[in-house]
């Protein structure tokens, strides 16, 4: 089943058809939401160890799509300097077409619905609604100081993309926070504490999701 997936998944991406590369597949979706620098990527793999689910951060992909050497490489690397939003299709394709390829029927997707349009296409191609969103709430000047000094060597993690990253954030990512949270699916997370605190709270949220085995991993 896996590779007929993702022969399709390649081939629909190639081709660039509106193909819908997860098929029949079943999945379970949390959107993580949050500014930049608010600490999604962190938790996202606390709540993988935890709770079984696969990451999916949009940024990521995005950052894997330029390294393949893809046509659209070039437009996402430039989108990504300017802490702009890359074109809906784009992104939601790779998101496809990642969630087809991956065994686990659980996915976390990070930092995706960027903005209002981005939301409304992933909902029409995809047809897939999240079971909620996790919001990682915290202040500009804590993230800024976060991004300045996380040295993952990120052509966007400097002041003048980090500034115009938090302007689109406030302009076009919270509203689709507010899209959701006017459905009673936002779950609201204070992300301005320290890594084991902010995990508690998560913990708090996914009590409804079993657990997996955590002695090996050392969380509890
Ligand atoms: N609660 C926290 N307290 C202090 N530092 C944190 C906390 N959470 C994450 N960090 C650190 O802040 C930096 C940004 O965290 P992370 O990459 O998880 O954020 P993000 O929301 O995924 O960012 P982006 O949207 O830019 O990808 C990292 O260096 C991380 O180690
Ligand atoms: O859905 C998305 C996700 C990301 N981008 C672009 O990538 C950068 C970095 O994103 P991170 O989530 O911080 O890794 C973001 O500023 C956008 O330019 C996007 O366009 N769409």
């Amino acid at each position: 089943m896996g590779t007929t997936l993702e022969t399709s998944a390649a081939a629909g991406a190639k081709k660039n058809t509106n193909e819908n590369p997860l098929g029949d597949k079943k999945v379970t979706v949390l959107f993580v939401l949050g500014g930049p620098g608010s600490g999604k990527g962190t938790q996202c793999a606390n709540i993988v160890q935890h709770f079984g689910f696969t990451h999916l951060s949009a940024g990521d992909l995005l950052r894997a799509e330029i390294l393949s050497g893809s046509e659209n490489g070039t437009m996402i690397q430039n989108m990504i300097k300017e802490g702009k939003i890359v074109p809906s299709e784009v992104t939601i394709k790779l998101l496809q077409i990642a969630m087809a390829e991956n065994e686990n029927d659980k996915f976390l997707i990070d930092g995706f619905p960027r903005n209002e349009e981005n939301r409304a296409a992933f909902e029409k191609v995809t047809n897939i609604e999240p079971e909620f969103v996790l919001f990682f709430d915290c202040s500009e000047e804590e993230m800024e100081r976060r991004l300045l000094n996380r040295n993952q060597g990120r052509e966007d993690d400097n002041i003048d993309t980090i500034r115009k990253r938090f302007k689109v954030f406030v302009e076009s990512s919270l509203p689709v926070i507010e899209h959701y949270e006017s459905r009673g699916k936002v779950r609201k997370i204070d992300a301005g504490k320290p890594v084991g605190e902010v995990f508690e709270s998560v913990k708090g949220i996914f009590s409804s999701f079993p657990a997996k085995n955590t002695r090996e991993d050392g969380l509890s």
